[in-house]
């Protein structure tokens, strides 16, 4: 059926690269994790260029879709999503990474498997490791919180559920409001809405210990997402940056109980390139134990990933959203390039 799951079946991450460094032993950064960093630009204040936007300001719409033509990336305040639950699943993500190596193994993604812990999708196309580690969850997340917690694993999957069960329509707000602002007919428009409802989101929790020489450490190797829309909540600690061209990187400034949009490749091709899919990367602080989680809202592996906009010349061939992320598995950064015409 139409889940992200069966293009990871066709191109399995192979377990000796899947687990992740156990970070409470190391006392140095080991040469595997070293990395030449491209530095990130200081002289701009990005607190005063991304664009931060009230939900609730009557303008919001245009905000929104002005905000992802120019930059791919922007913050939302005033979302709905309570509080209270977005402190929980940080509190509920600091428990499942507190807990000892040995325990996280016992739910180590398999290699055919979106789902689990381990490395990022990404790691396997780089020749040094990220200082990270990652919990994914797709479908149901009980049997593995079972087996973490055989007592006491009710809160962890109530408070996932309740999450996801909040941002989906939160999603499928800034999803129409993008396609409102293309010229397409609103039947596609509502097509394209009720296609992600035969998918469940997939939720990221990701953990970026304490490193003792922050300089030459990534906590997640510059990508871009794969699937439409990334809400992302970095738990007031800051690390994740944006890279444009003309700008070079700056930071995603935290901002309290807002939410970073990240563009994806498929809102990327779907808008014909208007919405430019958003290149970010992650650092890691020498002290903070950095905790972030992501909702990946994507339509079903089943619907058409091409240009909606008939009127103009399409910028990226037509194919399936199984077909795009079964080349972004096997071609990483390289993805989008090879579907422009
Ligand atoms: C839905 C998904 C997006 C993601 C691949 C995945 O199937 C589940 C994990 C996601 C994640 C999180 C960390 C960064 C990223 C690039 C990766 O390696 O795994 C994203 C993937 C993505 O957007 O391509
Ligand atoms: O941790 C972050 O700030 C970003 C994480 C990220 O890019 C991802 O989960 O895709
Ligand atoms: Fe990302």
């Amino acid at each position: 059926m139409g889940s992200i799951t069966e293009v990871f079946k066709n191109d399995p991450l192979h377990l000796d690269s899947a687990i992740p460094l156990d970070f409470d032993t190391l006392k140095s950064v080991p040469e595997s994790h070293e990395w030449a960093l491209e530095p990130s630009n200081h002289s701009l204040d990005s607190s005063k260029m991304l664009p931060v936007i009230d939900l609730t300001h009557p303008d919001a719409p245009h905000l929104v879709a002005h905000a992802a033509r120019t930059w791919g990336i922007f913050q939302i305040v005033n979302h709905g999503v309570p509080l209270g639950l977005m402190q929980s699943v940080e509190s509920e993500a600091r428990r499942l990474f507190n807990l000892p190596t040995q325990d996280k193994m016992k739910v180590l993604r398999s290699p055919e498997n979106l789902a689990g812990y381990g490395v990022a999708r990404i790691a396997p196309f780089y020749d040094k490791c990220m200082w990270h580690e990652g919990f994914t969850i797709h479908d149901s997340c009980v049997g593995h919180a079972k087996i973490l917690w055989p007592h006491d694993y009710e809160s962890f999957c109530n408070t996932m559920m309740e999450f996801r069960h909040k941002m989906k329509p939160l999603a499928d707000q800034l999803l129409h409001y993008l396609l409102k602002s293309l010229n397409i007919p609103g039947e596609l428009v509502q097509i394209w809405a009720e296609s992600t409802d035969k998918v469940s989101g997939t939720i990221q929790l990701n953990s970026y210990p304490p490193c003792p020489d922050p300089r030459h450490v990534l906590g997640l190797a510059p990508h871009t997402d794969t699937l439409l829309l990334t809400l992302l909540n970095q738990c007031q600690i800051s690390g994740l940056q944006y890279f444009r061209d003309d700008i070079g990187w700056i930071s995603v400034p935290p901002v309290p109980g807002a939410f970073v949009v990240n563009v994806g490749d498929t809102l990327e091709i779907l808008s014909n390139g208007k919405f430019p899919s958003a290149y970010h990367r992650v650092t890691v602080n020498e002290n903070k134990h950095r905790i972030s989680y992501a909702y990946f809202h994507g339509p079903s592996m089943d619907s058409p990933a091409e240009p909606l906009d008939k009127a103009e010349k399409p910028l990226y061939r037509s194919m399936t959203v199984r077909e795009y992320c079964a080349i972004k598995a096997k071609h990483n950064e390289e993805a989008l390039g090879l579907v422009k015409l």
